[in-house]
Parts: C-alpha cells; sequence; structure tokens
C-alpha cells in the first residue's frame, strides 16, 4: 500500500473520526463476548479502555485490527477498511501473549517496527537503524540494545515494544495493558511518551486497569463490560454511576482534583 496516498486521502477538516466501531458483535465458540458494540473515537485523544475482567477489552483491540473476525457489525480507520489503512495503525500487545523466548536482540525488535514502510522488497537500512536507536534511547533502553530479549526484566520488555511502535510513526496507537508489571519509573516514562503523541496528534488507546490514574493520564474514555457502558470526555463520564455500571453495584473510587 501507498503509504502517503492514504494519509493524502485523510480529510483536513477537525473533529475527526480516527476510528470507528458499528454493531460489533464478537463471540468465542458461540458465546457472544462483545454485544452490539457503537464506538467513534476522535483523533488525537488519549483514551483508556476501561472494564473488569473479561469485558472484552482486549478483544475489542483484536476485532478493530482484524486479528478476529466479529460475527456482526464493522469497523472503520479513517473511514476505510483496517486492511487498507494498517500502515497508519500501530499495536502494542498485551505482554503475556508475546513469545518472548524468541532468539532476537531488543534492537532487532525495535527494527521490525519499520518493516511495515518498507515493503516486502527493501531490507531495513542505516536509516531504519537510526530510528531503532532513537526509540530505544526514548524509551531509556539503548544501553540494552543488544540484550536478547527473552534476558530482559518485564518492564524492560514492555519498554521495547513501545520503541517498536515508535518506530511505526503510525497515526493510531492501541496498547493493550502498557502498564501491567513495570515499575513507577517505567510507568511514568510511558505515559510521558503517550501524552507526547498526543500533543503531535495521534490518537492513542490504552487498555488499563488502574482506576485511579485515569483523570490523570487520559482525556477520553471508554467503559466496557461486553456492552459499550459509555464513552466521551473523562471529565463528564468518569463518574461513580457509570463505574457502579460497568463494575458492580455500589463501585466508587475517589477521583483526585
Ligand atoms: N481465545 C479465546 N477462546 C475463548 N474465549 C476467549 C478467548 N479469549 C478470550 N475469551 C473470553 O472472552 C471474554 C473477553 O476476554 P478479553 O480477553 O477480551 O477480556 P479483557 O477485558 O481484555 O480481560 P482482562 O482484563 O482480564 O485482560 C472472556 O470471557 C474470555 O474468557
Amino acid at each position: 500500500m501507498n503509504e502517503d496516498k492514504e494519509h493524502k486521502e485523510i480529510p483536513d477538516s477537525t473533529g475527526r473520526i480516527a476510528v470507528k466501531v458499528d454493531d460489533l458483535t464478537v463471540a468465542y465458540n458461540y458465546k457472544p463476548v462483545l454485544w452490539d458494540i457503537d464506538l467513534e473515537i476522535p483523533e488525537g485523544v488519549l483514551m483508556a479502555i476501561v472494564g473488569p475482567n473479561g469485558a472484552g477489552k482486549s478483544t475489542l483491540i483484536k476485532s478493530i485490527l482484524g486479528i478476529l473476525n466479529p460475527i456482526a457489525g464493522s469497523v472503520s480507520i479513517y473511514g476505510k477498511s483496517y486492511e487498507k489503512q494498517r500502515a497508519l495503525v500501530a499495536y502494542v500487545p498485551q505482554k503475556g501473549s508475546v513469545d518472548w523466548d524468541f532468539p532476537t536482540t531488543a534492537l532487532d525488535v525495535v527494527m521490525m517496527g519499520t518493516y511495515g514502510s518498507l515493503g516486502w522488497i527493501k531490507r531495513p537500512g542505516q536509516k531504519e537503524k537510526k530510528m531503532a536507536l532513537e526509540a530505544l534511547e526514548k524509551v531509556g533502553m539503548l544501553p540494552f540494545k543488544n540484550r536478547q530479549i527473552s534476558q530482559l526484566s518485564g518492564g524492560q520488555q514492555q519498554r521495547i515494544f513501545l520503541a517498536r511502535a515508535l518506530v511505526q510513526d503510525a497515526s493510531i496507537y492501541f496498547m493493550d495493558e502498557p502498564f501491567q508489571g513495570v515499575d513507577a519509573t517505567t510507568e511514568i516514562a510511558i505515559i510521558n511518551i503517550l501524552k507526547e503523541l498526543r500533543k503531535a496528534n495521534k490518537t492513542v488507546i490504552v487498555v488499563h486497569h488502574d482506576l485511579q490514574t485515569v483523570p490523570e493520564y487520559f482525556d477520553w474514555v471508554t467503559f466496557l463490560n461486553v456492552k459499550k457502558i459509555a464513552t466521551g470526555p473523562v471529565k463528564d463520564i468518569f463518574n461513580d454511576d457509570n463505574l457502579t455500571k460497568t463494575y458492580g453495584i455500589n463501585y466508587k473510587v475517589s477521583i483526585q482534583e
């Protein structure tokens, strides 16, 4: 696909919808785990997807990315199918879903992020290596560039996957629990990078479990529990009512101003 062409086809008006999900229903073994989801994600938001274990958060991301086939409904990225727009999208999968024993170095993993823009024939060269090294520096992992990924800690592996997403230079970033198992320093490093992406008008969609940090980290939120409970600006909809609808009776979170 010609990435530049696709970029130019994005209209220049403001208020663009980056991701649109229509009537999406997804089932495993005939059991629906997402039910009739409608969702519009505006361009440039930093959005948390929250909901209890098994709510369908990962399933929603995988369905948007075409990894899972819905039994009904459709998804579009800037008005077109994911297949046509895949160069605009970067994905940081859930940590547990990655084979960390694969024999490869941190630098190689990050370089893989450049493959999409290279096409089938070209191999990554000096330019791609430079991009990968810069991304490693950004996530504080440059000293580990030649380390096998299996010999990195969980938080370090997470940073490597973030660096891989950064070199993709995408418009939309999907991240499935990027803060899982990372220390406070790494969490701050990651959130600063996410905020930088938002400043650059990228759209960032993050599955997130720590409700306390939602108002501090995110400006948009989607509450999910098989059905979509609510979606919108954090300041308008992150309240006890939606938390209770999503997590069960009398769910309270003290929101720090
Ligand atoms: N491959 C699979 N086969 C069958 N059922 C599955 C499969 N993957 C997920 N499920 C089920 O689908 C539902 C949604 O799972 P999903 O992983 O999307 O939830 P989640 O909200 O991301 O959960 P968590 O917060 O625990 O990561 C769960 O009930 C889960 O058991």
